[in-house]
């Protein structure tokens, strides 16, 4: 990892959901423009960790943090900190697509709108500039007017990707975002998220182990809350250090 800069900076960190502690002093780096994979058996923190970057947890009442996270060098779990600054900076695409029942042109447009932007060239320019890179732009250029949930849900999912893009976050965090896809569907967002990564920092959990293998570059493979392997994703598939990886990722458990 001499080559690549960090993104995201994870020290000692711990979460703990009342009396249960659910991650256990994580340390890692998420390298800039590349795509992490967490990976790890149910119940193991991969969601967990994913959304202390954007601090998804806060909303969980009895949730405690210890340890730190950086974005750019900078903490983002002081808590005066302002968490719509945060989550522009860093977006985030769930399991199942969430359009708005809105049109396609408005959900795209929507957090721009709520930045304040009102000029309609930018609008229609953001709009196109992120449906392109969402790979939807060929699909629904003559059709923004439509309502997104006529779409289908991997042309849904491809809009909520837009929408999260729009506006230009540095990070964006992917929580399953093909498990309720159809394989083709699925195919084109992988290839997606290969595209997206020259421009974001993406971390991907996932509990398909091949996906893992064929997109992300880095991999932290995950156990009980705590963290057991990262590496790149070459080595964790086909030379972990740690016997609990090989286990894991040949099948052996989980
Ligand atoms: N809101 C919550 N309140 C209490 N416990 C929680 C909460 N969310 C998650 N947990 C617990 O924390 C642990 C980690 O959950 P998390 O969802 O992060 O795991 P995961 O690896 O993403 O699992 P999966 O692959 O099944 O989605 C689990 O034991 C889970 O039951």
């Amino acid at each position: 990892m001499a080559d690549v800069e960090v993104a995201l900076a994870v020290e000692n960190l711990s979460l703990w959901y009342g009396s249960k502690q659910a991650l256990n002093t994580i340390s890692l780096n998420i390298p800039r423009n590349r795509i992490t994979a967490l990976i790890g058996p149910s119940g193991c923190g991969k969601s967990t960790l994913l959304r202390c970057f954007n601090r998804m947890n806060d909303l969980i009442d009895d949730c405690r943090i210890e340890g730190d996270i950086r974005l750019e060098d900078r903490s983002i779990l002081q808590s005066g900190d302002d968490l719509s600054a945060l989550r522009r900076r860093v977006g985030m695409v769930f399991q199942r697509p969430n359009p708005f029942p809105k049109s396609i042109y408005e959900n795209v447009v929507y957090g721009l709108r709520l930045q304040g932007v009102r000029d309609r060239r930018v609008l229609n320019e953001a709009t196109e500039r992120a449906l392109r890179a969402a790979a939807l732009w060929p699909e629904v250029k003559d059709n923004l007017g439509q309502n997104a949930l006529q779409l289908s849900s991997g042309q849904q999912q491809r809009l909520v990707i837009a929408r999260a893009i729009a506006i230009e976050p540095e990070v964006l965090l992917l929580d399953e975002p093909t498990s309720a896809l159809d394989p083709i569907s699925t195919l084109v967002v992988e290839e997606l998220m290969s595209t997206l990564k020259q421009h974001f920092t993406l971390v991907l959990v996932t509990h398909n182990m091949q996906q893992a293998a064929r997109v992300s570059d880095y991999t932290a493979f995950m156990h009980h809350g705590a963290l057991v392997e990262f590496a790149d994703t070459d080595t964790i598939f086909t030379a972990p250090k740690v016997r609990r990886t090989e286990e894991y990722i040949t099948g052996r458990f989980g």
